[in-house]
């Protein structure tokens, strides 16, 4: 049945609540967060909210209780209720691939049943896991040998995009629940070095790739497939040894089984599951194979926890309904370019990177879902680095640049580590967040002796707002619902803009112009006259430079160090 868009008339900007929006913040933008918490001593307990664990406070922000009731106002209006409802019974809500975005099924415990086209997914999901389950358990029981006998010690996950960022991001952050004796490398770069780098050390026998491709037609991972199955028969000097090394993750397994991967190897990813919303899937087969089958169902239940939250409690305490109209409010109204997301823990060192993907692939957009050109600003740029290591870096021009910056700091109030000094890291976060909100004025800098000349260059404006995401302790569970929180405050802002956040037509262009190059690049034609001047001239250096042409005199005046 095709998808009808409940309608939101008037347009975004033309609607009653965007317009008291904009009136409300010629004020706001005044406000200091100094004068906002002096003036409410309630406001910490006032501007926070909690679920699944996760503890939201976002007192920090430049909102008062009528910025709040205005956003909510705005969510109702743009009829966000009826799109969750949309989402989660499986309509096609991708309506520019007529398809549905039903990542929540891949979390949904057997009880429940999703239809879809008649067929209860739920099922098929369940299945799936228990094949990824069977498979992981004779990895790591080292019942799983490869060809010349000796059981597999070495997992390589081939993939790029979604098909990597989320193996990546949650192999690092559940490192702590890994089997520590099975190595664990990701290749996703088609630059060589990333194979190269990542095969180095490894014996060839004891190693399995998963290659790892939602359509099985992406450049990058296919190049480094071929790449792979080369490296294991120079290792094992046998061509038919794929079927012990392979496996793959897809939902093309005539293209899998094509390439040459045994069909009981394949496990299945559903059309309806888009690569950046896939780590629950069988995508999530390395951290499956790194953290076992059970605790990659407790990643699942932390999924469907925030799932049930998202869909069932008041947007005035729904954590990612609150967390996205936040963002609006800066984007849309502040005119904010950029979300910093600094996660306290070392573990999440990736997961800025898993959240670029997922926040600026969804709603980079330029239209709406009825391809009307959009009148205000879409997604922001998400970016970040982990605790300490980005205040000795960046922090600064948040601290005393010219930008505003939204911050989300994300803790957790235990360590997973054996080493502690977990208390010196959270005070960090804390006075951080504090010195961001209420700075320092030139009163307070001059109280503490500085010379006057010094004073302006040590005042710290304050004012900048961030979110606190608190939590006991980072587990699979805690994981499952902090990446379902972002999914879905991610889905709450692409309703907003009235944009298609699960479509990613603006990568297609470069795919295809990479195509017509590399020809060219490894021919000896003249580049094509359509060429723009500036490609051309490219490629003629390229080919001059690269070592299939003979050596030149000038070659750029590089120096070329000592490679090892
Ligand atoms: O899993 P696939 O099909 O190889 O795609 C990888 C990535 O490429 C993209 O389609 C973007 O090109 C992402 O959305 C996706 O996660």
């Amino acid at each position: 049945m095709a998808y009808t868009i409940p309608a939101v008339q008037p347009s975004l900007t033309r609607q009653p609540a965007w317009k008291a929006l904009h009136e409300h913040y010629r004020a706001a933008r005044h406000w200091h967060l100094r004068q906002l918490f002096a003036e409410n001593p309630k406001r910490a307990e006032q501007f926070r909210a909690q679920a699944c664990g996760l503890y939201l406070d976002y007192s920090k922000n430049r909102i008062n209780d009528e910025t709040v009731r205005l956003l909510l106002q705005l969510a109702r209006d743009c009829r966000l209720d009826e799109h969750i409802e949309a989402m989660f019974k499986g309509r096609k809500i991708n309506v520019t691939e007529q398809r549905a975005a039903l990542h929540i099924a891949l979390r949904a415990p057997l009880e429940e049943s999703i239809l879809l086209d008649g067929v209860d997914i739920v099922r098929q999901v369940h299945a799936e896991l228990e094949r990824m389950s069977r498979f992981a358990n004779a990895v790591r029981r080292k019942e799983w040998l490869g060809h010349t006998g000796k059981p597999v010690r070495n997992i390589i996950n081939i993939g790029i995009g979604g098909s990597d960022l989320g193996p990546v991001m949650a192999f690092e952050a559940l490192r702590n629940f890994s089997q520590r004796d099975l190595v664990f490398r990701f290749v996703s770069n088609v630059d060589g070095t990333d194979f190269a780098e990542a095969t180095r050390g490894l014996a060839a026998d004891e190693t399995l790739f998963i290659v790892c491709s939602k359509t099985f037609k992406t450049l990058e991972t296919l190049t480094n497939a071929n790449a792979a199955r080369q490296w294991i028969m120079a290792g094992t000097g046998d061509s038919g040894v794929t079927a012990r090394h392979f496996v793959a993750v897809s939902a093309n397994v005539k293209g899998a089984i094509e390439f040459g991967i045994e069909g009981s190897n394949v496990f299945g990813m559903p059309e309806w599951d888009g690569g950046r919303y896939s780590m629950d899937s069988a995508v999530g087969l390395s951290t499956m194979l790194s953290i076992g089958p059970e605790n990659f169902r407790s990643m699942l239940s932390g999924f469907h926890a925030m799932d049930k939250h998202f869909r069932t409690t008041p947007f005035e305490r729904n954590l990612p309904v609150l967390m996205g109209l936040l963002t609006i409010w800066y984007n849309n109204f502040f005119n904010a370019q950029t979300v910093a997301v600094l996660p306290y823990e070392q573990y999440l060192k990736r997961f800025p990177a898993y959240l670029q993907q997922l926040t600026m692939e969804s709603n980079g957009k330029h239209v709406t879902l009825d391809g009307a050109s959009v009148d205000y600003q879409t997604g922001p740029i998400y970016w970040g680095e982990p605790g300490t290591n980005g205040q000795h870096s960046f922090y600064q021009l948040i601290h005393q640049g010219t930008k505003l910056i939204p911050c989300d700091f994300i803790g957790f109030c235990q360590t997973v580590s054996s080493v502690r000094q977990h208390s010196i890291l959270i005070a960090n976060l804390f006075a951080q967040s504090r010195a961001l909100a209420f700075g320092e004025n030139a009163d307070d800098v001059r109280a503490q002796g500085t010379a006057p000349a010094l004073v302006p260059h040590r005042v710290l404006e304050g004012n900048q707002p961030s979110n606190t995401l608190l939590a006991r302790k980072l587990t699979p569970s805690t994981l499952g619902s902090l990446v379902a929180l972002y999914e879905h405050s991610v889905f709450t802002q692409g309703i907003i803009w009235g944009v298609d956040s699960f479509d990613q037509w603006g990568v297609e262009l470069g795919k295809k112009l990479a195509g017509q190059i590399i020809p060219h690049l490894e021919g000896r034609d003249e580049p094509p006259r359509e060429f723009d001047g500036s490609t051309r001239a490219l490629i003629e250096i390229y080919r001059r430079l690269s070592p299939r042409s003979e050596p030149v005199e000038e070659d750029l005046g590089q120096d070329h160090g000592n490679e090892h």
